[in-house]
């Protein structure tokens, strides 16, 4: 297994549910990281919602993530595990199975194509997950189910949560930092992402996160527009990253 050392971080990227700026969060972090002179890399290893293109199946988060990590990658080696369809992964796995048998996403697989990552040697690999902490990976109502944030516990990952900022977040997000703290887990930072145009109270709501949530609080991110990036409005120094490496 590859090894994890200060200058070589590992940070998993979830949120308060999917479509609340987990790729736009990424994103930001990887150009704040680029311009602090760190080596990225970025994986994203399940993703469903793809297109069909003649290189095979393609996923725009992981597009995005390709573009800015600043090691050059393959598609693969960012994507390991897609699915056309935009649904549940196991549910994709599933009709791909075709069979009332139990399938579950390999977490092997997860696993080894992280480890690859890694020997790449970058300062910081970012992993983005696919919808919330508690994503699905198969089971059954008789076998145990299996979850992505096993593989999150298992290598001990720094945790960023991104809350989209939309009302009902506060019982989002403190339901996920409960999971992720019975999990063994810290929250390394969160973001507050502002994904509602027409949410009221927000600062309130900033307010309420910042004492229900046990974590450091990495940034307000507005409604981005143009070449603007999250990246602008977050404070990496609280998750112990510095411009010296
Ligand atoms: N701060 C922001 N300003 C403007 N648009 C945003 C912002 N955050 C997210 N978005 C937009 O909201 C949509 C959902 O964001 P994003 O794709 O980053 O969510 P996600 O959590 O990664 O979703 P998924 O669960 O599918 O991976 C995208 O169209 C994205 O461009
Ligand atoms: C298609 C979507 N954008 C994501 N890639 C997958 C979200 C899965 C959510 C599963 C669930 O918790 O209900
Ligand atoms: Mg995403």
């Amino acid at each position: 297994m590859g090894h994890l050392t200060k200058s070589n971080r590992a940070f998993f990227v979830t949120g308060t549910d999917t479509e609340v700026g987990k790729t736009c969060i990424s994103k930001g972090l990887l150009l704040a990281l680029d311009k602090m002179g760190y080596s990225t890399v970025a994986y994203k290893p399940i993703a469903a919602g793809c297109e069909n293109t003649p290189d095979g199946l393609r996923n725009e988060d992981a597009l995005i993530l390709q573009r800015h990590s600043n090691i050059e990658l393959q598609y693969d080696e960012v994507n390991p595990i897609a699915f056309e369809a935009a649904i549940a992964p196991h549910l994709a796995l599933k009709a791909l199975a075709g069979s009332d048998d139990v399938h579950f996403i390999p977490v092997d697989k997860i696993r080894e194509g992280f480890v690859h990552l890694l020997q790449k040697e970058p300062n910081v690999i970012l992993v983005e997950g696919a919808g919330g902490w508690r994503l699905p990976l198969g089971g059954s109502y008789l076998g145990r189910p299996r979850y992505l944030s096993e593989f999150v516990s298992e290598l001990n990952l720094s945790v960023i949560l991104v809350v989209g900022m939309r009302l009902g977040c506060l019982n989002h997000a403190v339901l996920t930092a409960e999971a992720i703290s019975n999990d063994g887990l810290k929250i390394a930072g969160w973001v507050a992402n502002q994904v509602d145009p027409d949410m009221v109270l927000v600062d309130e709501n900033i307010e309420s996160l910042k004492s229900l949530l046990d974590a450091p609080f990495l940034g307000n991110v507005p409604q981005l527009s143009g070449d603007d990036h999250a990246g602008n409005y977050l404070n990496l120094g609280r998750l112990g990253l510095s411009a010296e490496i």
